[in-house]
């Protein structure tokens, strides 16, 4: 549903991405990793248009229509149609002076929904992400980070999105909550069959979610393959290295088989 072939980003002179390349199918997960700097969070803006990218091919194919070119779509508009965001720090996503119900009701302001039809959006959104509905009169500051990254999701999920990126988003919260958090996201993913494109750092995350593992070093790919082949055999020394250190730290589960590590250098 999104295809990227050998996109470029040059900033001021810098070249930041190089002929970074991927296909993903609709309803599946691609995991972008990478160090710190090697360009993941430019890639998501690259692709939504935010960014001065050249490419030989940008397409997304929304869920009831036909390909779109993204070159054309973009004249005069960003983004891609049908698609979300869920950013790393809910409590800088959401507007503090806001209700939760209120930002979550911002996404679909344009439909014009009645003021019932739109209590009940909000209220079958927060359902969604497995909270009450009291919730939606809460402020920000009034819950905790957990309860502020659901109230995220369901404003990108009240929305029926046919793609989300998401930018580290389980990064603000303690084990136990990404791990809940994770599994509220797999559930919606299979339910609303919803593309997603995540940036993590979390290789033991990737592990468990990716379809797909897109690996950046210094804006140029050293991996782009299905995740079950990457902690098989991944594609590079550098990949190894990671995968050994995650396993190292006790970040990946047993089921990922270990993989001897070179001695490329990694930075974060
Ligand atoms: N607007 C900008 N102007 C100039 N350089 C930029 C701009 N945005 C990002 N960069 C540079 O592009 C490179 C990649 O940055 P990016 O934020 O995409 O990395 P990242 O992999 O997402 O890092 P992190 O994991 O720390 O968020 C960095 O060298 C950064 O300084």
């Amino acid at each position: 549903m999104l295809r990227v072939e050998k996109l470029q980003l040059q900033l001021h002179g810098k070249s930041i991405l190089e002929e970074v390349s991927f296909d993903l199918p609709r309803g599946q997960t691609l995991c972008v990793v990478g160090e710190s700097g090697s360009g993941k969070s430019s890639l998501l803006r690259a692709v939504n248009g935010l960014m001065p990218a050249t490419f030989d091919s940008l397409m997304f194919r929304p869920k009831n229509g036909p390909s779109i070119s993204l070159k054309e779509y973009w004249k005069g508009r960003v983004g891609l149609p049908g698609s979300r965001w869920v950013m790393q720090d809910p409590l800088s996503a959401l507007n503090p002076k806001l209700p939760l119900g209120l930002s979550i009701g911002e996404s679909v302001f344009a439909q014009k929904l009645k003021p019932l039809e739109l209590k009940a959006a909000i209220s079958a959104a927060l359902a969604d992400v497995e909270l009450p509905a009291e919730m939606a009169k809460r402020r920000p500051a009034q819950v905790s980070m957990g309860q502020a990254q659901r109230a995220c999701l369901a404003r990108a999920l009240i929305a029926r999105p046919d793609l989300i990126f998401f930018d580290e988003p389980l990064s603000a919260l303690d084990a136990i909550v990404q791990k809940q958090i994770a599994a509220t996201m797999k559930r919606i993913q299979t339910r609303f069959d919803i593309t997603f494109v995540i940036v993590t750092h979390d290789l033991g995350f990737a592990a468990a979610y990716a379809d797909h593992m897109l690996v950046l070093r210094g804006g140029k790919v050293e991996a782009n393959q299905s995740a079950e082949m990457f902690f098989q055999a991944p594609e590079s020394d550098y990949c190894r290295e990671l995968i050994a250190a995650a396993h190292e730290l006790g970040g990946l589960p047993e089921t990922v088989a270990k993989v001897s590590g070179s001695k490329a250098a990694i930075s974060c």
